[in-house]
């Protein structure tokens, strides 16, 4: 017996709406399916109020009005979304504001000094110091949202600003870090443990940092198959403090379970970058909520009281996250005569035909375009892989070659071809068998959680000889644990990743490969994503007008949680 084909998210609603409405019209009908494939593409929702349809969907009992009871909700604006979405969306306002609103009274005089212990000033002459602002506000709010490009202190601030928060408290915090990826995780554990050594406060205040960051998906209880997380408004977290690093890969279904998950009484502290890709699904939450940076002027007046001069902020005092947004704006990683630093700041702005500018002059050779064939010059960027091959198949080796150079491409169909590529070489020389997928050395990214064998999307192995055969190996935590290459689940090779995989990542070079024509994949979040996983050098091949016109493109993702917030 064959297995019926499953249906599809919008035939399977189409189903819904006809047993709900069997009248339903074909207009109804077709804004459903637009609805579904809109949210496929990350929308949240899709604006009608000037679409000829929307007296038939008022009309119609598949479509309710806020708080009613139906699979689409249609709002005043005549934003039209599924009614999850709209809940979702609803709900995670709503929690958002009322955190931004509770501020608690601060012992100032404690304050300052643990400031400035923390937050020691270079010149003579105090300077506007925004990771020390920042930690002013987390010190006196329950919401603080910090973002801030590469290399401009997130991690850094994050953990002198947990420090300043377990030095206040009269009692002892239970802090979580977590982040929406365990590559990212443990990015950030990682990170979080170097610095907190290195902090000027008592053994006691060090201990009660947080040591390991762990996935949301984890820390919520959030597992397929389960209908609800472990934790949820009736059954919240055991936190006081919860750290999110990476919040703009974090969708709008995911962000709103976290804040369900949220006690009463915790303070929550969100990092990313803004201008980073959205998430894979619908919401470009972190965006939404960077959108206004504002505070109130006695907001400011405080600030400056408690963490020294001001740099220029909005003192409007409208939105209902005043006050709780802090953005970090310069980078400690790209020098001012940086060309990744200048070309991320064209990027951000648009500024296509700057971009083409600066890659044609570029300042230094951190920065250019690639004019030889991609394989030959992925095959010798590889080189420290192969060198490291050519000694054995010591993962961590293997790890810290990889780390050194990545193609980054737009499009799944691009990544493949390029690492079918290189895979078709190794065989030429001998190193890979053409009846076997797997051979020494081969890097492999997992492309699906799966709980049972504890490895999930994004995860990074590498393929060992044992005396007993080949084996894949997984970072866990310092050490490395191996499995047989049967258990692995769904996952591909990585000489090449797409943008969207790169998240969460960085390496020393990297090559951005554009597709040959400029499509809805290319677009300006994209290429700031590659260009800001390079640590040294990014070079772009393609055509420049491929380039311009993606840089040139601002995609908006429709929702309507920036405007709930406003
Ligand atoms: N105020 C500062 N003064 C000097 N160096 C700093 C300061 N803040 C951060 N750094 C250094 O800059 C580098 C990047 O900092 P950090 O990792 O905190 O940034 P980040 O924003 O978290 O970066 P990414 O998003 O790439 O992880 C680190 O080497 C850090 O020690």
């Amino acid at each position: 017996m064959s297995t019926p084909p499953v249906p599809s998210l919008a035939d399977a609603l189409a189903e819904l709406a006809l047993r709900l409405d069997p009248a339903v019209s074909d207009t109804v009908l077709a804004v459903l399916h637009e609805l579904v494939a809109a949210s496929q593409a990350g929308h949240v929702c899709l604006p009608f109020a000037h679409r000829p349809e929307r007296p038939a969907l008022r009309a119609s009992p598949l479509v309710c009005r806020p708080g009613g009871y139906a699979p689409l909700v249609l709002d005043e604006a005549g934003r039209l979304y599924l009614a999850r979405h709209w809940y979702d969306e609803a709900r995670l306002a709503e929690r958002l504001a009322q955190l931004a609103r509770h501020q608690w009274p601060v012992n100032e005089a404690a304050l300052i000094p643990l400031l400035d212990a923390l937050f020691p000033q270079a010149s003579p002459q105090p300077q506007p110091d925004r990771q020390k602002l920042a930690a002013a506000l987390a010190a006196r709010q329950r919401l603080l949202i910090l973002s801030g490009g590469p290399g401009t202190g997130k991690t850094t601030t994050v953990v002198r600003l947990m420090a300043v928060l377990a030095s206040l408290s009269s009692r002892p915090l239970v802090m979580a870090m977590a982040a929406p990826t365990g590559k990212a995780a443990a990015r950030l554990s990682e990170s979080v443990s170097a610095a907190r050594d290195r902090l000027p406060v008592s053994d006691s205040v060090r201990r009660s940092l947080p040591a390991t960051a762990q996935t949301l998906h984890r820390l919520i209880g959030l597992f397929p198959g389960a209908g609800r997380p472990r934790h949820h408004a009736g059954n919240p977290l055991p936190v006081d403090v919860l750290v999110i690093d990476e919040a703009s890969m974090i969708d709008l279904s995911l962000m709103a379970r976290t804040l369900d998950a949220l006690p009463a009484h915790a303070r929550l502290i969100l990092l990313g970058d803004r201008d980073q890709l959205a998430s894979v699904e619908a919401g470009a939450v972190l965006g939404d909520l960077c959108q206004r940076v504002a505070f109130r002027p006695e907001t400011l007046a405080w600030l400056e009281r408690v963490a020294g001069p001001l740099p220029a902020l909005d003192a409007t005092d409208t939105g209902r996250l005043t006050d709780a947004v802090m953005l970090l704006t310069h980078s400690h990683r790209f020098a001012a005569g940086s060309g990744i630093g200048e070309m991320a700041r064209r990027v951000n702005e648009g500024d296509g035909a700057g971009v083409l500018d600066l890659l044609v002059h570029p300042p230094g050779d951190d920065i250019g375009w690639e004019r030889a064939v991609p394989l030959e010059v992925a095959w010798q960027a590889h080189a420290p892989y192969w060198a490291a091959l050519a000694q054995g198949t010591d993962p961590a080796a293997l790890a810290q070659a990889l780390s050194r150079f990545m193609v980054l491409a737009a499009e799944r169909r691009e990544v493949a071809a390029f690492n079918r590529a290189i895979e078709a070489r190794l065989e030429g020389d001998g190193h890979k068998r053409t009846d076997s997928d797997h051979y020494p050395g081969r890097p492999v990214m997992i492309t699906e959680n799966d709980y049972g064998v504890g490895l999930f999307n994004g995860d990074i192995g590498f393929v060992v000889q044992r005396p007993e055969g080949l084996r894949v190996a997984f970072a866990d935590g310092p050490a490395w644990r191996e499995i047989a290459p049967g258990r692995l689940p769904a996952h591909e090779t990585v000489f090449a990743m797409t943008v969207h995989k790169s998240q969460g990542s960085e390496f020393d070079a990297v090559l951005l490969v554009l597709p040959e024509t400029a499509g809805a994949q290319l677009d300006r979040a994209l290429v700031y994503t590659a260009l800001t996983r390079a640590r040294r050098h990014f070079r772009v091949l393609g055509a420049p007008e491929v380039l311009r016109a993606a840089i040139e493109s601002r995609p908006a993702r429709f929702s309507g949680l920036a405007d709930r917030l406003a």
